[in-house]
């Protein structure tokens, strides 16, 4: 039986614009009302998670920065596996080649940032990948449709789900996680049961136990409506 859901946020419950799929978010309260542990998983920062289950209504409880944190609750303590200077030492080398390319890279709320390094898509993420490569930087760069984002290896959200699942006193196997990008892909294998909504890329889809009919926020509704009988009703 299926404990918990976890799931992206950006592509996955809202649009490709960032609008919050409502219905999605009525589908994340019958699952909350119904005593089944939602737990948010996103490449953006805690202060912007903390809000964003307020207004939705879970208990707080988050995966950030794309496992650079996590935290059980809004009251639990914050757990940073992530490191942010090895990441932001990598973003220096990034910020000189393209720079030298006349290309600026803009940082996304790095003030709020524990963890990781976000920045505009402005560039190519092959390129990056290729210039942390020559340079043997110890990060991985991530491109989530919204944001690339520098992290350190081993750091993901399906690490965090791992040992988020552990404080939950659950099994992984009893989590299903739901994404869109290749941030997600971890997250879908760690879960016992991983879906990917139809806009995600074809290595997410790859990497989901199986995919939704619709994109964004309609394939989140579709995947909890489809399923919801396999969650344990408390
Ligand atoms: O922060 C991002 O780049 C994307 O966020 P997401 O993980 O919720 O899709
Ligand atoms: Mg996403």
């Amino acid at each position: 039986m299926l404990k918990a859901l976890v799931t992206d946020v950006d592509g996955t419950i809202t649009n490709r614009q960032r609008r919050i799929n409502t219905a999605a978010v009525e589908t994340v309260r019958t699952l909350v009302d119904a005593g089944i542990e939602v737990v948010l998983a996103s490449g953006n920062t805690v202060c912007f998670m903390d809000g964003l289950c307020k207004m939705v209504g879970t208990d707080g409880t988050i995966i950030g920065e794309n496992g650079g944190v996590y935290r059980r609750g809004y009251s639990g303590t914050l757990r940073v596996p992530g490191d942010k200077k090895t990441c932001l030492a990598a973003f220096d080398v990034l910020k000189d080649y393209f720079a030298g390319k006349g290309v600026e890279l803009e940082l996304y709320s790095a003030q709020y940032r524990f963890a990781d390094v976000a920045f505009a898509r402005n560039i190519d993420p092959d390129e990056a990948r290729a210039v942390i490569r020559d340079h043997d930087l110890p990060v991985r760069v991530l491109d989530t449709g919204f944001a690339i984002h520098l992290q350190t290896p081993g750091v993901s959200k399906g690490a965090a789900l791992a040992e988020l699942a552990r404080e939950m006193g659950l099994s992984p196997s009893e989590m299903m996680a739901i994404g869109d990008s290749e941030n997600d892909i971890e997250m879908l294998e760690a879960a016992g049961f991983g879906v990917a909504v139809r806009n995600a890329p074809a290595a997410v889809q790859a990497a989901a136990d199986w995919v939704t009919e619709g994109a964004y926020g309609d394939g989140f509704v579709e995947a909890v409506k489809k399923y919801f009988n396999d969650f344990e009703i408390r």
